[in-house]
C-alpha cells in the first residue's frame, strides 16, 4: 500500500459530520477522488446530487474531488480508509465491510472516540480483532467537524505503530489549514479522544447546574489528572496526553456550547432527563463512561470525576449528591 503526501486514494468510512469534514479535507490535501461511503442509500444520493453536508452540516459543501456512495466497491481501491462512524458502531460496520477490506497492511484510520461497551476494548483493539491483516491508526484532537470542513485552521495528532506509516498518513491528510503531528503512541491518542468526552459531559453539568468558572476549572485540572492516570496505567506516554488529543481536545470540549457532550452535560445540570438531554446528538462519551470506570478498576485507577459522571448517567446520583460527594473527598497530596 501506498500513501504519500503526493497521492494515494483515501476512503473514508461514515457520511456523519466528521466524516463529511475529513473527506472535504482528504480532497484538499491530494489530487485523488475521495470515496465517502454511506450506509444510508437517500442520504448519500442526496449529497451527490446537491453537494451538500445535509443536516448535520449546514451549510458545508463537499469538496469536489468527495464521491459519496451507499455501494462499498470504491473502498476496494483505497490505499488508506479513514473510520469515522460511532464508536459503539464499529465492530458491526467492520463485520459488514469486512469483505472490502480485508487486505493485508491496509491502514485503517480510526477517527471515532469511544471505548466499546460491550467488550471493555479500545478502538485499535476492536479494530485488531475484525481485520488482522490491517494496520490500525488513530487520529484525535480537538477539531469540530464544522471547522475543519470550512477549512478553518485546525491541529491533530495521528498515530500508528509504525512511525513511517504514521507520517505518510499524517502528511498525505494535512494541508494549508490541517495540521497534523504524527506519533507511535496510539494508546495515548485513542484514550485522549475517548475520555475528554466524559469530562466535557461533567464540565457542562457543572455550568448548566451554574457553579462557575471557578468550578469548572478545578474539573478541567483534576480530570486532566485522573485521564493521564489513566492512560498511563495502559501504556500510553504523559507528553501524549499533554497533547493534541490530550489536553488539546480538553480545552475545545470542556469549554465550548459547540461540543455535543459539553451541550448535553448543561443539558443534565439543566435539569433535562437523561434520555433527553443530547436531542438526538451523538454524544460518545454517555456510552463510554461507565466502561472506562470498568477498565479503570482493572488497573486500580482511580477516577472520582468520571464516576461521578458514570452515577448520574446511571441514575445513581442525583447531581447535587454527586457535586458534593466529589467536594466532601478526604484531602490529599495534589498530583
Ligand atoms: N463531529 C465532530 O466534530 C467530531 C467527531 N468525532 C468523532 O467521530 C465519530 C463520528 O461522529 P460524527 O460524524 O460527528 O457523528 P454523526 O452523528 O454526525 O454521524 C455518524 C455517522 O455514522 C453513521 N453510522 C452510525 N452507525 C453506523 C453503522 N452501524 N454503520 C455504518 N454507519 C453508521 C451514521 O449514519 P446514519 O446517518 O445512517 O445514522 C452517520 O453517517 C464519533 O466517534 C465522534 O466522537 C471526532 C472529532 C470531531
Ligand atoms: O471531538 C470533538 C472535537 O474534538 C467533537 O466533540 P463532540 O462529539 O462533543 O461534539
Amino acid at each position: 500500500m501506498t500513501v504519500d503526501a503526493g497521492g494515494g486514494v483515501i476512503a473514508v468510512i461514515g457520511a456523519g459530520a466528521w466524516g463529511v469534514a475529513l473527506a472535504n479535507a482528504a480532497a484538499r490535501a491530494g489530487g485523488a477522488p475521495v470515496p465517502l461511503w454511506g450506509r444510508d442509500g437517500a442520504a448519500v444520493a442526496a449529497m451527490a446530487a446537491t453537494r451538500e453536508a445535509g443536516s448535520r452540516l449546514p451549510g458545508v459543501r463537499l469538496e469536489d474531488g468527495v464521491a459519496p456512495a451507499a455501494d462499498p466497491a470504491p473502498l476496494a481501491n483505497a490505499d488508506a480508509v479513514l473510520l469515522v462512524i460511532p464508536a459503539q458502531q464499529i465492530r458491526d460496520a467492520l463485520a459488514r465491510l469486512r469483505p472490502w477490506l480485508g487486505r493485508k497492511g491496509l491502514p485503517v484510520v480510526i477517527c471515532a472516540k469511544g471505548i466499546e461497551r460491550a467488550s471493555g476494548l479500545f478502538m485499535s483493539d476492536v479494530v485488531r480483532e475484525m481485520l488482522p491483516e490491517a494496520a490500525p491508526a488513530v487520529l484525535s484532537g480537538p477539531s469540530f467537524a464544522a471547522d475543519v470542513a470550512r477549512g478553518l485552521p485546525t491541529a491533530v495528532s495521528l498515530a500508528a505503530d509504525d512511525e513511517a506509516l504514521a507520517a505518510r498518513l499524517a502528511r498525505r491528510l494535512s494541508g494549508p489549514a490541517l495540521r497534523i503531528y504524527h506519533t507511535t503512541d496510539m494508546r495515548g491518542v485513542e484514550i485522549g479522544g475517548a475520555a475528554k468526552n466524559v469530562l466535557a459531559i461533567a464540565c457542562g453539568i457543572v455550568m448548566g447546574r451554574g457553579l462557575g468558572e471557578s468550578a469548572r476549572a478545578a474539573l478541567v485540572a483534576r480530570g486532566f489528572a485522573e485521564i493521564t492516570r489513566f492512560a498511563e496505567a495502559y501504556g500510553a506516554r504523559r507528553d501524549t496526553l499533554m497533547g493534541l488529543s490530550g489536553l488539546g481536545d480538553i480545552v475545545l470540549t470542556c469549554g465550548s456550547r459547540q461540543s455535543r457532550n459539553f451541550a448535553f452535560g448543561e443539558a443534565l445540570g439543566r435539569g433535562a432527563p437523561v434520555a433527553e438531554a443530547s436531542g438526538g446528538k451523538l454524544t460518545e462519551g454517555a456510552a463510554t463512561a461507565a466502561v472506562m470506570l470498568r477498565r479503570a478498576a482493572d488497573a486500580g485507577v482511580d477516577m472520582p470525576v468520571s464516576a461521578a459522571v458514570a452515577a448520574i448517567l446511571d441514575g445513581r446520583m442525583g447531581i447535587d449528591d454527586a457535586i458534593g460527594e466529589l467536594m466532601m473527598r478526604p484531602l490529599r497530596r495534589e498530583g
